[in-house]
């Protein structure tokens, strides 16, 4: 099926009215820069939800009030509002969204695959942490840790470049923080997570033909300077 294209509406931020809320509308309130509102984000693209699922882009630098106050009292993004009640946290959304929408499945049925998809999930937190935290020490070490790890993962199953095989949730779970590692370790400390990382290489070539995620790309120049303030203190 061809990949439907979509105008992206500018943010809305604390100047702008709230959509018709609870008007029976499915609304994904994002940010476009969020790696964790980019996982619904993908999910709802892959499935071909672009018509069923309005995506709510939000400015969060300078936000609407009436997104905690009427939408979402945890105030982050991502968050769904569905069937007269608004769900948040990504990791769940995405399961949410394979299960009560139409598309293609992005969970296998095969137990082996389900419980293998579900233990590289739940390591996520540990993943990202990992990387995160070492930034400010040997970050090429940590990498080397945390990319093997990935690239034991995907021996595992070799009917398909993905996780499981075929592309699924957990490729979604874990792209968009890969994306922003890539780009951050490969222009701050020279560090190519693909090299002698076959597995892992062939994985992040084919996740980035996929126009469902394609569309969804953070700018690599903005991420770079976002995370030299936020994790290097630099200016
Ligand atoms: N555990 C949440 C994390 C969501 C999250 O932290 N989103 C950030 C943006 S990337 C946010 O909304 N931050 C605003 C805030 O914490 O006030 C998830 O997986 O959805």
């Amino acid at each position: 099926m061809a990949y439907k294209h979509e105008d992206l509406s500018p943010p809305l931020d604390s100047t702008s009215s709230p959509p018709p809320l609870f008007d029976g509308t499915t609304r994904l309130y994002v940010s476009y820069t969020c790696p964790f509102a980019q996982r619904v984000w993908i999910t709802r693209n892959y499935k071909g939800l672009q018509d069923k699922i309005k995506l709510v882009p939000i400015n969060l630098q300078n936000r609407p009030a009436w997104y905690k106050e009427k939408v979402y009292p945890e105030n982050k993004v991502p968050s769904l509002e569905h069937n007269g009640k608004v769900i948040g946290e990504s990791l769940d959304l995405i399961k949410y969204v394979d299960s009560n929408f139409e598309g293609p499945s992005l969970f296998p049925t095969e137990p082996e695959r389900r419980k293998f998809g579900e233990e590289l999930i739940t390591y996520i937190d540990t993943f990202t942490r990992a990387l995160y935290s070492s930034f400010k020490g040997d970050a090429a070490k940590e990498a080397d840790a945390q990319f093997d790890y990935l690239e034991n993962a995907l021996k595992k199953f070799d009917d398909g470049p993905f996780f499981l095989g075929q592309f699924s949730l957990v490729d979604i779970a874990y792209i968009p923080f890969v994306e922003r590692f890539q780009v951050f370790l490969s222009e701050v400390f020279k560090y190519d997570i693909t090299a002698g990382r076959p597995k892992l290489a062939a994985w992040f070539e084919e996740i980035n033909k996929i126009e469902a995620y394609k569309v969804t790309k953070t700018d690599p120049k903005e991420l770079v300077e976002f995370y030299k303030k936020r994790f290097l203190d630099q200016q």
